[in-house]
């Protein structure tokens, strides 16, 4: 080697800080610097003339550095940054760029072949380090971008459904407001008698029960008081009481106030709206007038009541509400089942705790107390003071029949405290039996009568004889109204 290579060579070699290797056209190695003695843990005597291959116990023979050296280099004068991994048994695993010059002779031979190897094993790592966390965070930001795209629908969700409560809490005010107007009470069902005591009872043994009620009986007798009464013993008294009158719309009307419409569901819905269901949804609906739901719209309500699920007019998504239910007729439901005008599943589902409201005439004791109570209330809102009501005026009162019950008393007394000066209290109605269905008409006296009893047998159930029984509201002995059924050809269907 010294004479071939002189000193200079050594001096140049040995000042270079990288790894090289000088090898001969062979491949065997002619001399390496300190530096790469060093770095590969091995000394001169081991490495000068042998196989580059075979070097450190053939820890060389690297099937890339043999493609470098005897495939790629024989082709090219040099290459640079030629990627090399390789684990080492003394040194461990390294990376390393091989930077390959072959050098030739004036014959054009190649006289020798220098390889300068550079270490980047740590670099390498850091970068494939940097690259791993910029992979795993890539990751986690398309798992963030995904779980926001969620939450967003989430949200959007929440969004519509805290809108539809907001519908609902709109709606629900407008019911509150007028609750509060009403000044409602339980103390304002007023009556003392055995007949509205044991409706007190009723009211006060179902309102903390969920049970759906019907409450039945003759128009002005209270009914709506009392699904006021329930509701406001029952745990959602703090919520308004929501209201429908199913004979105040048209069938088509009533059925998207009962279930709420989808704005476009048909001409005039312009915006979407709440149906009474959802409005009600863990409160109590009271339908007033049951009697009158026209016969198409009866399976919708049977389904709502036994599944709590019904959907919007021009929707198909299924509503689920949890609502009591207190309904309310002057019907006699059986009987419209009998004529088939009214469900018969309808009527089991509503009929699970009947309370009947007893009309007026059959609790007449309690007729000085609503007296004294509606004349004290019209007159504070007439600003009027009326102290005296005379004997002949509550003797009159007391002994009228009341078809319009309660309601009917209180028009009457509110006429009359308008028309009365002083402190004494003036009748202005006559208070007669109505006897309009006897003028203008061609019918007979029997007729008459057998329509009337019908009616009574109708009202009171077929119950003949007994207490609220046809016979006592007709006046009869039991014998004397049995044998008139049979004149007038009455017979219980
Ligand atoms: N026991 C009572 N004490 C005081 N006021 C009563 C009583 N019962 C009914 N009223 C009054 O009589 C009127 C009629 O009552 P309500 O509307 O509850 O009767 P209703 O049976 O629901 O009538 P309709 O069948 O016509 O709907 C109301 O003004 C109500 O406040």
């Amino acid at each position: 080697m010294g004479k071939a290579y002189p000193d200079i060579f050594d001096s140049i070699l040995g000042s270079i800080r990288e790894p090289v290797v000088v090898l001969d056209p062979d491949l065997k190695v002619i001399k390496a610097n300190p530096s790469f003695y060093d770095t590969f843990n091995v000394n001169p005597k081991q490495t000068e003339g042998v196989l580059i291959y075979d070097l450190g116990n053939r820890q060389w023979d690297i099937p890339k550095l043999k493609e470098l050296l005897e495939e790629i280099l024989p082709q090219n004068t040099k290459l640079n940054d030629f990627e090399v991994e390789h684990h080492f048994e003394s040194i461990g695993r390294k990376i390393m760029h091989l930077n390959a010059r072959r050098i030739y002779t004036e014959e054009n031979h190649t006289q020798l072949i220098l390889l300068a190897i550079e270490d980047v094993t740590d670099r390498e790592y850091y970068k494939r380090n940097l690259e791993d966390i910029v992979e795993k965070r890539t990751a986690e930001l398309r798992i963030a971008r995904e779980e926001a795209l969620n939450s967003k629908h989430v949200a959007e969700n929440a969004l519509e459904k805290i809108k539809c409560l907001k519908d609902q809490l709109e709606a629900e005010r407008a019911y509150l407001q007028e609750e509060i107007k009403l000044e409602f009470n339980h103390e304002n069902i007023i009556g003392r008698s055995n007949e509205i005591k044991y409706v007190f009872y009723k009211v006060e043994q179902i309102a903390a029960a969920d049970t759906n009620v019907l409450v039945l009986g003759e128009t002005g007798t209270g009914k709506e008081l009392v699904a006021r009464a329930i509701h406001g013993l029952s745990s959602s008294k703090d919520r308004a009481l929501v209201k429908m009158n199913c004979a105040a719309l048209p069938s088509n009307l009533i059925e998207s106030e009962l279930f709420g419409h989808e704005k476009g569901a048909f001409t005039n819905a312009y915006s979407r709206r709440l149906g009474r269901f959802e409005i009600a949804n863990g409160t109590t609906l009271f339908l007033d007038e049951i009697g009158e739901l026209p016969l198409d719209l009866q399976p919708k309500l049977l389904q709502v009541i036994e599944t709590g699920e019904f959907e919007r007019l021009g929707s198909s998504e299924t509503i689920k509400v949890d609502v009591r239910i207190i309904a309310a007729t002057n019907r006699n439901l059986e009987a419209e089942v009998r004529k088939g005008t009214f469900r018969e599943d309808l009527w089991y589902r509503l009929n699970i705790f009947p309370i009947t409201m007893p009309p007026l005439r059959e609790r007449r004791e309690d007729i000085p107390l609503l007296v004294d109570y509606f004349i004290d209330k019209i007159s504070k809102r007439l600003g009027k003071s009326i102290n005296l009501v005379p004997v002949n005026v509550m003797n009159t009162l007391r002994n009228y029949h009341w078809p319009g019950n309660i309601r009917e008393l209180e028009n009457v007394l509110e006429r009359a405290v308008i028309n009365s000066s002083g402190p004494k209290l003036h009748l202005v109605d006559e208070l007669k039996k109505p006897n309009k269905d006897l003028t203008n008409t061609n019918r007979t006296l029997a007729h008459v009568e057998r329509e009337y009893i019908l009616r009574v047998l109708e009202q009171t159930q077929w119950k003949v004889s007994g207490n609220n029984s046809a016979s006592e509201i007709l006046g009869l002995e039991r014998s004397t109204l049995r044998a008139r059924m049979r004149k007038l050809d009455i017979h219980k269907p």
